[in-house]
């Protein structure tokens, strides 16, 4: 399959990072943006201020107010638009085409992962999974970067990975989509959470020991969802889990910390908030957790800090009485 050029849409932090990655690859690049002044700015000073600051943009990228065909896609919305980014799309022009699937989260309501959306959208596409620890800013500046891509075909999967694989941005290909997926979304439950274990100063020791209990979690959540536990140990799994619990730099961890403080979730996002899917993830992981008979005793706990009933003293507490267990 020819995969000369490829169409982002979503020119947000993350879809122009993408943008950028495969114009490195040697891609020519459609970026889909919203607005005339994105377009002229992106087409004329090779910038997207917004999203990336200062950070030039190649050449290869042009941007244009909607997609046209490519030989790829590359969906790059928050996980909550891409039904609706999907629905002003033409059906026909994704067909038979790859679409690579970025958004971290599962949709409200519906309770679907990206895939699904996908599947409900736009049928006859090939769908795969994009996830992996990986900063926009890291990745539009060239720093080393690796990440996992999930597709059904493991050829075509192979095949993409190396149409986007550049000097410093290296995806693994790998087939376990609902697994690379689910870690993606869940990851951001446990950034909120370890954020909030920073916010509250409750020390490094309990960051690591909710890491560890989240991977557990994690893995049972996956399972039940019929992906696989290994997939886990991966940069999907693993590699995105300890640099979205670890780092300020993620947007998750960030929300987090200021729930730790005490503040209330609107009171966050009245105020100049970014994007931190895991507050709309949460209760649809707490609802599919209840739906599977999982035990998740963090998303519940996220999930109960998020909606404001307890504070976090009282949840914590709650988690350290709940009865001793073997580690498993
Ligand atoms: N920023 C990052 O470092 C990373 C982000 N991601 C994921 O990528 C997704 C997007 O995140 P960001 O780009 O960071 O968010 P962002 O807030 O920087 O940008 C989102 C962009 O989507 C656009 N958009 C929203 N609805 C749209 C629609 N219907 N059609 C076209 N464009 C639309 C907005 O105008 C905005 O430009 C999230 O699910 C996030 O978890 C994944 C890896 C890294
Ligand atoms: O997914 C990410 C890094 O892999 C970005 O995390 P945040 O959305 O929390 O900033």
């Amino acid at each position: 399959m020819k995969l000369d050029n490829v169409c982002v849409i979503g020119a947000g932090a993350w879809g122009t990072a993408l943008a950028q990655a495969a114009a490195m690859a040697g891609r020519d690049v459609t970026l889909v943006v919203r607005t005339d002044q994105q377009a002229r700015e992106i087409n004329d000073h090779h910038t997207n201020r917004r999203a990336l600051g200062a950070q030039t943009l190649s050449t290869k990228i042009t941007a244009q107010p909607s997609p046209s065909a490519a030989d790829c896609f590359i969906l790059a919305v928050p996980a909550q638009s891409s039904r609706t980014a999907l629905g002003e799309i033409a059906p026909a022009l994704l067909a038979d085409k790859p679409v690579m699937l970025s958004a971290k989260g599962l949709e409200t309501g519906t309770l679907q992962r990206q895939s699904e959306i996908l599947a409900d959208m736009a049928p006859d596409a090939i769908p795969f999974v994009l996830s992996g620890p990986s900063f926009a800013a890291d990745v539009a500046a060239g720093r080393p970067t690796a990440v996992t891509l999930a597709g059904d075909d493991a050829d075509l999967t192979s095949a993409l990975a190396g149409a986007l694989a550049g000097p410093s941005f290296r995806p693994y290909a790998a087939d376990d989509r609902i697994g690379v997926e689910l870690a993606g979304a869940l990851k951001n439950i446990y950034a909120l959470a370890c954020g909030a274990v920073e916010g509250a100063e409750l020390g490094a020791s309990a960051r690591s020991a909710l890491l560890a209990r989240a991977y557990a979690e994690m893995a049972r959540m996956v399972v039940a969802m019929g992906g696989s536990a290994t997939t886990l140990t991966g940069l999907a799994g693993l590699g995105d889990l300890t640099l979205s619990c670890s780092s300020p730099q993620s947007r998750n961890y960030q929300f987090g910390m200021a729930l730790g403080r005490g503040q209330k979730v609107q009171a966050i996002l009245a105020g100049d908030a970014k994007l931190a899917e895991g507050v709309a993830t949460t209760p649809v992981a707490r609802a599919l957790a209840r739906d599977l008979g999982v035990d998740a005793p963090l998303i519940i706990a996220v999930d109960q800090l998020l909606d404001g009933h307890a504070d976090i003293t009282t949840i914590v507490a709650g988690l350290m009485a709940r009865p001793l267990k073997r580690e498993e």
